[in-house]
């Protein structure tokens, strides 16, 4: 029997079978969860010019307590031409640049206005600049904004936005492709003959690719059989193909022998993890292969632990692998084997409890669970309240 490989391990080879696709110039409205291929610095300051972040007066701080005569007016996007002089005062909204010859905002509940008359109606602003943020508050052009191997989430795309950019340097999306095995399934809602079930993979990985840079090309149910696998693998145009079912070493377990038989290359098989032991990678021509086992729970742990953290390296990420935090466990859990147990869990009151049943079948259990309790290979009992590492997964 080949041997388990440890997660972290199959993790790195996993990388290693592929280098991240090439980059492209992306749309700001087409980056958003894409990874940067190259550092995104700053085309300009931000802000260009000294702006009022209140609705007011734009006066000179020496002038207090006032009073004033008011001038003018800047409203965003309209600024005033003139200077303030002593004794002046321009009203001023939030956004716009403060005039030459200002360097306070004194805010409109603090002043009476009448006419061309203001009055100081308030406390007042306490210091020098009060209510002004300075130009380049934000950034100076030419900052590092962005580094390569970050992922564009929602607050970097609008950063890069008011940084001056339109287009941004990221990996191209990529094209994944997923398939099912197993003569029993069928698609969701079909009525079922006594030997049946509903298919649930294809379905579940793409729901868990949706926030990926990803183009799903569906490649269908197949049935058990060695000849219509390798048709289809031999079709393939992708640079990741996903299969579900049939990676384990019963008769009906084809996709291996379907994939010696086109030629691929497989890297490894078996993986020290539970559930998900029955996982296979390699290539076939440029593509990257991951064959994961056919449990839905089992796709659910593979696609966590592989599926996505590959994508992510693939598109670029600098730190493809998901995050882990520390909680305390709300009941004792007994030793671990010869494989890393990744335990269906939920949260209740800051302490991870598990399942009683682990089956990797159940998705019941699975759609309960809140987070994975992650349990490494060979580690003793754990007791209640000991702090044990989890995978949040809701
Ligand atoms: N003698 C051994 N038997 C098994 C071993 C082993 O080491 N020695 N490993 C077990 C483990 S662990 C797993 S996990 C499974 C994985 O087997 P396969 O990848 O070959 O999966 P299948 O047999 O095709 O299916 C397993 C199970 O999941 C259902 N299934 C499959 N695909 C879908 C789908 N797309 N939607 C819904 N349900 C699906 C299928 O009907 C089976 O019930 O092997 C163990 N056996
Ligand atoms: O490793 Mo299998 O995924 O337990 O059921």
């Amino acid at each position: 029997m080949a041997a388990l490989l440890p997660v972290a391990e199959a993790q790195q080879r996993l990388f290693a079978l592929a280098l991240p696709v090439a980059e492209e110039l992306c749309p700001l409205a087409d980056a958003s969860g894409r990874w940067a291929s190259r550092d995104i610095v700053a085309l300009r300051t931000q802000p260009a010019a000294d702006l009022s972040s209140m609705d007011g007066y734009a006066i000179r701080f020496a002038d207090l307590p006032g009073p004033w005569e008011v001038i003018g007016e800047s409203a965003a996007g309209r600024s005033f031409a003139g200077q303030v002089a002593p004794g002046q005062a321009v009203r001023i909204f939030t956004g716009a640049a403060l005039p030459t010859g200002a360097d306070t905002v004194l805010v409109q509940e603090e002043a009476a206005h009448d006419g061309d008359r203001l009055a100081l109606a308030g406390e007042g602003p306490p210091r020098l600049g009060s209510s002004v943020r300075p130009r380049g508050l934000d950034f100076a052009e030419g900052d590092a904004l962005i580094q390569a191997g970050e992922r564009i989430t929602p607050a970097r795309l609008a950063l890069a936005a008011i940084a001056g950019h339109a287009t941004l340097p990221v990996r191209r999306k990529l094209r994944v492709a997923l398939l099912s095995t197993g003569d029993e399934l069928v698609p969701p809602g079909t009525p079922l003959g006594p030997d049946q079930i509903p298919e649930t993979n294809r379905l579940l990985l793409a729901a868990m690719l949706a926030d990926l840079p990803v183009e799903l090309i569906d490649l269908g149910i197949l049935p058990d059989r060695q000849d219509a696998l390798e048709a289809a693998f031999r079709a393939l145009d992708c640079d990741l193909l996903v299969t579900t079912g049939g990676a384990s070493v019963g008769d009906h377990d084809l996709v291996r022998p379907a994939l010696a038989a086109v030629g691929a290359t497989i890297d490894f098989w078996k993986v020290a993890l539970r559930p998900g032991k029955p996982m296979m990678a390699g290539r076939l021509g440029d593509a990257v292969v991951l064959g994961l086992p056919g449990n839905p729970v089992s796709v659910f742990a593979t696609a966590t632990l592989f599926v996505r953290p590959l994508i992510a390296h693939l598109a670029g990420a600098a730190d493809p692998l998901p995050g882990t935090r520390t909680v305390p466990l709300g009941e004792s859990l007994p030793a671990t084997g010869a494989r890393a147990d990744y335990l269906r869990a939920e949260l209740i009151d800051g302490r991870a409890h598990a399942a009683t049943i682990q089956d990797s079948s159940m998705l019941r259990t699975l759609a309960r669970a809140t987070c994975l309790i992650v349990r490494p290979a060979g580690v003793p009992e754990a007791k209640t309240g000991d702090s044990a590492e989890i995978l949040d997964i809701a």
